[in-house]
């Protein structure tokens, strides 16, 4: 698996009301590697993930998965990549009112034409491996902000997808959960040889990182990692 964004430009709008996320960006991210893509509020991290996830075409450019331009394909056929080969996991955890936890894990299984009842066991482990053991069987709504969040991250994680576009996973949990979900992180891409790929303001998952890629680095045809937080 390998990603690659050439060229891209993302602008929202036209004429006066036109607003240029950026422009011709261009950056590569490996099998095996988790970056954490940084930069201030409003710089585009959320948005590069929607592109990079097929949730959103690019104004311009390729966004090339394992060569496969995203960019070009029909609705049909990214909504497929989508379900079948990424993992996503949205800021605002997106989960489905009204499910239980591990049924969230389940739905995901659905959406692929498997029977989700053979996969109850494992959603209940990958719940337990987030710190969610005891809460199996809360809704959404019955769950606190960073209980929500760590269903997202397991659900995100849990059809073993090769490519993970994880946004702020840690922003609502505390320190020494932010380190362990960070852990997690690494530890699925480097077994799994993922390409991982997690919008953060937090310098935990900056550290738990193979790589620091500011979006300040990407615009303009200036790509190249920058560490920080070192
Ligand atoms: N649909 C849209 N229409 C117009 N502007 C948009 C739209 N979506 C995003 N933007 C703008 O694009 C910019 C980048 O937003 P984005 O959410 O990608 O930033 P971010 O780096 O992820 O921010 P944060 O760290 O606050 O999550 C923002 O200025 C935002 O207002």
């Amino acid at each position: 698996m390998s990603l690659e964004l050439s060229d891209v430009t993302v602008a929202f709008g036209s004429a006066d009301a036109r607003t240029t996320v950026f422009d011709s960006l261009g950056v590569t991210f490996e099998a095996g590697r988790m970056t954490a893509l940084v930069g201030p509020s409003g710089s585009g991290k959320s948005t590069l993930l929607a592109v990079a996830g097929a949730l959103l075409r690019p104004t311009a450019g390729q966004v090339l998965l394992d060569g496969q331009d995203l960019a070009v394909l029909s609705e049909a056929q990214r909504a497929r990549v989508r379900r079948e080969r990424i993992g996503y996991m949205f800021q605002s955890g997106n989960l489905f009112s009204g499910l239980a936890a591990s049924d969230q894990l389940l739905a995901a299984v659905s959406l692929t034409g498997q029977r989700p009842r053979a996969h109850r066991c494992r959603a209940e482990e990958a719940l337990t491996r987030v710190g969610l053991g005891h809460r199996l069987r809360h809704r959404p709504e019955q769950l606190s902000g960073g209980e929500r969040q760590r269903v997202a991250l397991a659900r995100a994680l849990f059809l073993s997808p090769k490519l993970l576009l994880i946004d702020e996973p840690t922003a609502a949990v505390d320190r020494s959960q932010a380190g362990d979900l960070a852990a997690l992180l690494a530890e699925r891409t480097h077994q799994d040889d993922c390409v991982t790929v997690v919008a953060t303001h937090d310098p935990a998952v900056a550290e738990a990182a193979d790589r620091v890629v500011d979006m300040a680095a990407l615009t303009a045809g200036a790509a190249r990692p920058v560490a920080l937080f070192s």
